[in-house]
């Protein structure tokens, strides 16, 4: 068994979404296509300090105690607390919290999060968190849950984290090659529920091109907008988001971006991820976007606070 693991944290995208209906408990059933986005949080997990490899005296940390464990936890970003409101931190409890009582248990967790993705961005860097945490959790209490029962574990921790523990078991198969069900995971998915009912399918690719504007949006907002609207037919159709237009409408700058961007880049689609205000333009050719990607980036059209990515999304990296 590993004594440490570290895994690349990716985010996701939705290549569509659709809100059907507010439920009784507030959360709100979904129709969205979702797919792997090629940036990443790093994710290093350790039953011992020295097995990390890193020096977590450098960074914020919090030592506290998970349904019995020590855990030690870092983040090299110090505008989230590191309390039990972080997702990393809740990925870890929902596993330690499932384990039964004569289960395998380690005595101490050390655990580190390198950020490297924004945040409340509308791509799930933070459910990519709480889905890294509990793969590697899991991995190093040796495996006691299948993938799908680590996705349901995972639906109460955040409506996006049964998606991005597929995808990110999926995308890190050499590191969780002993996790059962692994075989039938994908980058790639048909989701519905509030996020519970995760379809893997097969991946579209795309050159990918990441804009973001500097700001952050509130998800629950977003949701809450909607809810004043009535009558809408239901879209099922891609490069649909029902969110857009409620964020560009609210968010100037996610709107200035969303202009900017299809005024200046020769992608094929330019769409909101999610709850925004991350912007995502789509190329069928990755070399028409790594073209673009070379002039986008340091164009006078660029404002200072937006930042730019070239990736890729709907392929299979092995990063291992
Ligand atoms: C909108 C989407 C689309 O993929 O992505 P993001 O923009 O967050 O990336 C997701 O549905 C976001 O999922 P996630 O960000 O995990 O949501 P959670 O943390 O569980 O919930 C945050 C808040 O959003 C609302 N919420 C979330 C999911 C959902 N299906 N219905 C909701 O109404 C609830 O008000 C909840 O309090
Ligand atoms: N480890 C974490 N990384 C990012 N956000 C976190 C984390 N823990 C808690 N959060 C909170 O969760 C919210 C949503 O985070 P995030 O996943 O980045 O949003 P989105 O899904 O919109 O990209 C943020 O407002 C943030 O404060």
């Amino acid at each position: 068994m590993n004594s440490s693991i570290t895994m690349n944290a990716y985010a996701k995208i939705n290549l569509s979404l659709e809100v059907l209906r507010r439920r009784p408990d507030g959360y709100h059933d979904i129709l969205s296509f979702m797919q792997d986005l090629g940036l990443h949080d790093v994710v290093t997990m350790g039953l011992t300090e020295e097995s990390l490899g890193i020096c977590m005296q450098k960074f914020p940390s919090n030592n506290c105690f998970i349904q019995g464990v020590r855990v030690k936890f870092c983040m090299n970003y110090s505008a989230i607390s590191l309390g039990s409101d972080n997702l990393a931190y809740r990925g870890v409890e929902a596993v330690l919290k499932a384990l039964p009582e004569d289960g395998k248990r380690p005595e101490e967790l050390y655990l580190f999060v390198d950020k490297k993705l924004p945040v409340a961005a509308g791509i799930a860097g933070g459910s990519g968190n709480a889905a890294g945490c509990m793969l590697a959790t899991n991995a190093l209490c040796g495996n006691p849950f299948s993938l799908r029962e680590l996705m349901v574990l995972g639906a109460s921790v955040g409506a996006d984290v049964p998606f991005s523990l597929m995808m990110n078991a999926r995308k890190n198969r050499t590191v969780f090659s002993e996790l059962p069900g692994i075989e039938e995971a994908s980058v790639a998915a048909e989701i519905e529920g509030i996020g519970e009912i995760v379809r893997p399918t097969e991946p579209k690719p795309y050159g990918v091109i990441l804009m973001n504007p500097g700001i952050g949006v509130s998800t629950r907002e977003v949701y809450e907008a909607l809810d004043a609207q009535s009558g809408r037919s239901v879209e099922e159709k891609l490069f649909f988001n029902r969110m857009e237009e409620y964020t560009l409408k609210q968010y100037p700058e996610a709107k200035a971006l969303k202009d900017a961007m299809e005024a200046n880049l020769r992608a094929d689609r330019v769409l909101m991820s999610g709850s925004g205000p991350t912007m995502v333009a789509y190329y069928n050719s990755m070399a028409q976007a790594e073209s673009d990607y070379r002039m986008a980036k340091d164009a006078p059209w660029i404002r200072d606070n937006w930042k730019v990515w070239y990736t890729e999304s709907g392929e299979m990296y092995d990063e291992h």
